[in-house]
């Protein structure tokens, strides 16, 4: 974070009452500056049972915001979540496909509705995500953390550039060890806490029930992918996803799922330790989203989950924004509505993202 150019900002901390964004609050603090924090609302309803630790995260927060001189101020985008993420997910889920709400918040919520409501009238956005961004031909380009683990640029890789160009990472920088060792060292009230599980307040849930809640239930069969045998029973092809190995409780496996056909209400799985079936090295993405501008993508990383590993490849180009994704690699399970995120060769720079069609 170069202090100098930021010194003269209107700056806004989206605060989240987790260690990550407490240790932002104390980067600006340590160099004199009290930038205005926000905590938004972006759970379920307060009077349901699933948002427990909501309460426990506005104390922290308040707790941090006190601390360092710094006013907070709640953000309701609870309905916003609800009628876009939420919508997004269901739609996609109903229609076989594996949605990243994660991904949808970034864009939507954090970076969306929050300017709507508050963020516009400051110049920079600060987050505690493990991120970070650089000029590079004079141009602000998305770059992973040095923490591969933590890294989360893949939950960035939908943000507008507008956005973007908003963005503030302060302890993009910092593995996460490091922002531990600040957090007790500065005493934060949180230093110790718990990281949360998944990104967002999905973490707190469970993902099935928030599924199920909009979905409900819709039993349909299990059949063996190659002789078309009858397995067993599912609850609903909602809850399943193509590469899944566990929690589907057949005997005789292990199983995973290859194939969703929604048109029959039938998931289609297959045994053996590494399925043909599971795995491609050439998939079909679209509606590719370039964070910064387009670029030549011949030589290019990639990744289809949250995971530190990268995979090599070569994108072809077959539309508009349409391209084959080359792998150098056999993918496992390559499922359709996936983000498929794209970074340079050294994945350093992260291009932007595209969901996988298959
Ligand atoms: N409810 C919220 N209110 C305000 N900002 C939030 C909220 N949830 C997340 N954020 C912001 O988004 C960033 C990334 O969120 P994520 O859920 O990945 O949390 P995290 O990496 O565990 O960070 P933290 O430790 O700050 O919660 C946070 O660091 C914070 O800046």
């Amino acid at each position: 974070m170069n202090i100098d150019e930021i010194k003269d900002k209107k700056i806004a901390v989206l605060l989240s009452g987790g260690v990550d964004s407490s240790v932002v609050v104390y980067e600006f603090a340590r160099h004199g500056l009290h930038p205005d924090c926000f905590y938004i609302k972006i759970g379920p309803e307060e009077q349901e049972e699933w948002d427990c630790s909501s309460e426990e995260d506005l104390e922290m927060a308040t707790a941090v915001a006190r601390k360092y001189g710094c006013k907070l101020e709640v953000i309701d985008c609870h309905e916003e979540y609800w009628n876009e993420v939420t919508r997004y997910t269901m739609e996609k889920v109903r229609a076989g496909f594996t949605p990243n709400p994660d991904v949808m918040c970034n864009r939507l919520i954090k970076f969306g509705a929050f300017d709507e409501k508050m963020g516009h009238k400051y110049d920079l956005i600060a987050t505690g995500h493990y991120a970070q961004t650089e000029i590079i031909g004079g141009k602000k380009w998305l770059v992973t953390s040095p923490d591969p683990v933590k890294d989360q640029t893949d939950f960035l890789a939908q943000i507008y550039d507008w956005q973007l160009k908003k963005a503030l990472f302060p302890i993009g920088h910092y593995r996460k060890g490091e922002v531990r060792e600040i957090a007790e060292r500065e005493h934060l009230v949180n230093a110790r806490r718990k990281d949360s599980q998944g990104i967002c307040f999905l973490g707190k849930i469970n993902y099935n029930d928030y599924i199920r809640r909009y979905l409900g239930e819709n039993p349909g069969l299990v059949l063996e992918f190659e002789t078309g045998k009858k397995i067993g029973t599912h609850k609903g092809l909602w809850f399943h996803t193509i590469g899944q190995r566990h929690g589907l409780g057949f005997g005789g496996g292990p199983w995973y799922v290859v194939k969703k056909d929604v048109t029959e209400n039938t998931l289609y799985v297959s045994k053996g330790f590494e399925p043909r079936t599971a795995y491609k090295k050439d998939f079909p993405i679209h509606g590719f989203h370039f964070l910064t501008e387009p670029v030549n993508m011949t030589n290019v990383t990639f990744k289809i989950r949250h995971t530190p590993e990268y995979h090599r490849a070569y994108l072809e180009k077959t539309g508009d924004k349409s391209y084959i994704v080359h792998a150098g690699d056999f993918i496992q399970g390559v499922a359709p509505g996936q983000f498929c995120v794209v970074y340079d060769e050294a994945h350093h720079r992260c291009f932007g993202s595209a969901e996988i069609t298959v």
